[in-house]
């Protein structure tokens, strides 16, 4: 995509802006952002199923955005499984061949092989109401893969299912883009979903791309605290600089608390104003007191995760850290905490805001 951009009559901002991006053959790029963001938008511009406003979109060297959707040779799965609910199973994975002209026999052919690759061939003469909501994007997908698209573009396939079947269609949908050497494009606001999936992510704000790396650069290394927002760093709170603390690494006070961080800005002075993010999984209970810096605090909250707990806290004042440990920790506890400097995230707070409480709740967390 090259600098694509797409304005729907009567919105007052573009749904997409100047939107580069390229995936290389054999790619797994998942698109995430939160609602309205324009996801949904730069997956239909590739398709064909909108109309660009400007920039284009080229594939190998041709530019493909004025092709009508059925000559661009993508396979597409959507949220909603969009099957034809009179038509048997097999047939409905016949449908996309029809429409490219391929002969009965071929077709039934491609069918029985799609539908065995995800595992219905069992169901091939049913109807679509006769099956569950994971076989029926079982079906959806097979229809995607009948076609045998070298790229194939997902829309938030999966938000339909319940947690158990998403997390076996996630494996699922790994496993068939390994096996049949795709490349993918795939949409979703999930971030969990995203970095299982994903070899490169894009994360899109405003119909801009925010931040793309591989999930562990962006895991390990948001740029923003908005990236960081859905990479799970759950702390993302204000403070201020107080000082240097040697190369790369900044002195920060939130509250009564004083913090070593990190920080790729090279501009920060003592007095700017900084956000800070911090992963509640790199926030430790410590045994030392020396550690480096240590926040005395009260448990104030505690969750039970299974082999972890998820605690909530507070450091006089008021100021609460979210925080994961194995340890034992009861709700009214005294806990002495402990972050590495290297996890603690220092960012100018004029780089791209942390996402709204409204942004990430629609991440579903
Ligand atoms: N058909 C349309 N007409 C007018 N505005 C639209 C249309 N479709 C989307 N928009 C607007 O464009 C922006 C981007 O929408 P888009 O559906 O691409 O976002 P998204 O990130 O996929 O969101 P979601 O996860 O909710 O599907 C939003 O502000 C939305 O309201």
């Amino acid at each position: 995509m090259r600098g694509v951009s797409r304005s729907y009559g009567g919105a007052a901002a573009p749904a997409l802006s100047e939107l580069s991006l390229s995936l290389d053959r054999g790619e797994f790029v998942t698109l995430l952002g939160p609602s309205g963001c324009g996801k949904s938008t730069a997956l239909a511009c590739i398709a064909g199923l909108q109309p660009l406003s400007g920039g284009s979109i080229w594939r190998d060297g041709t530019r493909v955005d004025r092709l009508p959707a059925h000559r661009r040779g993508f396979g597409m799965v959507f949220q909603s499984y969009a099957l034809f609910p009179h038509l048997s199973v097999q047939r409905n994975v016949e449908f996309g061949l029809s429409m490219r002209g391929v002969h009965k026999a071929e077709r039934e052919k491609r069918a029985i092989d799609a539908l065995k690759l995800v595992q219905l061939s069992d169901h091939a003469q049913k109807l679509p109401s006769q099956l569950s909501g994971g076989q029926q994007q079982r079906v959806a997908i097979a229809r995607a893969l009948a076609i045998e698209p070298e790229i194939v573009l997902m829309d938030e396939p999966l938000s339909n299912l319940d947690a158990a079947l998403r997390i076996e269609m996630r494996t699922e949908i790994k496993r068939l883009y390994q096996e049949r050497g795709l490349s993918v494009i795939y949409v979703t606001h999930d971030q969990e979903e995203a970095l299982s999936l994903a070899t490169r992510m894009a994360v899109l704000r405003h119909g801009r791309l925010e931040q793309t790396g591989t999930p562990e650069e962006l895991y390990a290394r948001p740029a923003s605290p908005y990236v960081a927002g859905f990479m799970g760093y759950r702390n993302l709170f204000p403070a201020r600089v107080v000082g240097s603390a040697g190369e790369g690494l900044v002195k920060v006070a939130a509250s009564v608390i004083e913090l070593i961080g990190v920080t790729d800005a090279e501009t920060l002075r003592s007095g700017d104003a900084v956000t800070v993010a911090i992963r509640p999984e790199d926030v430790e209970i410590a045994d030392t007191p020396s550690a480096p810096n240590a926040i005395g605090a009260l448990a104030e909250v505690v969750e039970y995760h299974g082999r972890e707990v998820a605690v909530r806290a507070v450091v006089d004042g008021g100021f609460a850290i979210d925080l994961k440990t194995s340890k034992r920790v009861a709700a009214g506890d005294r806990v002495r905490l402990t972050v590495p400097p290297e996890r603690v995230l220092v960012f100018p707070a004029d780089s791209s805001a942390a996402p709204t409480e409204e942004e990430l709740d629609d991440d579903g967390k």
